[in-house]
């Protein structure tokens, strides 16, 4: 643990530090994480009427700040903030050479996969022997199918990538799948599986670097991680 001379030089030198969580589906399992290594955010990041941002902590050095999925690794990486919780499809997706992943939280599990329709469909549009893929990975999906040479279109969405093939925007989907329920009630069968993925704490790695506080804050969630995997 960093002594408490050294948490408030580096306080003085870099302000308080900001650590970036996912405002959606991995917050809930993160919330205990983050508790067990001593950074609990005050009352109102709990308020779901409470429009601010940016919330203050049980640790006096160190504060939060609530973004989407995406932009905890881009907030990170850029080092406006110094570290975050965030999947590694995430991570992958960006790969930022910025950022350094070092602790599995064990959380948030599910794989990133390729899925289409169970019954095949009559495309409306495009050629059908042209691979046109409806995906939030294009980096991942590209790079997916570039490895087995083949060429395929990204067709960037943002969510209900399930409904592009029923639809005729593209024949194939590339998404997130936990239960397969999603897939499932929308007609389509998991094909390949390109990544299983967790949430990471990220760090940014200058900062890791040059603040004292980002590596003790790694030290901590490493060891929740690890009593987690131990019980
Ligand atoms: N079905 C799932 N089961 C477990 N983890 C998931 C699942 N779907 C997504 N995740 C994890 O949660 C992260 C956030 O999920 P998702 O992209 O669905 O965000 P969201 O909650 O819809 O937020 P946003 O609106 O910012 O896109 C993903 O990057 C992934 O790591
Ligand atoms: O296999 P399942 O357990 O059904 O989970 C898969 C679904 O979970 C994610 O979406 P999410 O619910 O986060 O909504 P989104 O479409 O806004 O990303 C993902 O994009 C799938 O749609």
């Amino acid at each position: 643990m960093a002594s408490p001379s050294s948490t408030q030089d580096a306080q003085s030198r870099f302000g308080p530090l900001i650590f970036a969580v996912p405002k959606g589906r991995i917050l809930d399992e993160a919330l205990p994480v983050m508790e067990r290594a001593g950074l609990v955010p005050e009352s109102a990041f709990y308020d779901k009427l409470d429009r601010s941002l940016s919330f203050s902590t049980t640790d006096d050095a160190a504060h939060i700040i609530r973004v989407r999925a995406f932009d905890v690794a881009t907030f990170v990486a850029f080092g406006a903030a110094q570290a975050g919780i965030v999947g590694s499809d995430v991570i992958e997706e960006f790969d930022y050479p910025e950022l350094y992943a070092p602790v599995d939280l064990g959380i948030g599990a599910c794989r990133l996969s390729v899925a289409e329709p169970r019954q095949p469909v009559e495309y409306k549009y495009g050629n059908p022997s042209h691979l046109r893929v409806a995906t939030k990975y294009p980096a991942l999906t590209s790079r997916f199918f570039e490895e087995r040479g083949i060429q395929a279109e990204c067709v960037k969405l943002n969510g209900a990538m399930e409904l592009a093939p029923s639809s005729g925007l593209a024949g194939r989907i590339v998404d997130l799948v936990s239960t397969g329920q999603t897939l499932r009630s929308n007609g389509l069968v998991e094909t390949e599986v390109i990544m299983q993925v967790s949430a990471r704490l990220i760090v940014n790695r200058a900062a890791l670097k040059t603040d004292r506080r980002v590596a003790d804050l790694v030290d901590r969630f490493r060891a929740v991680a690890e009593n987690r995997k131990a019980a």
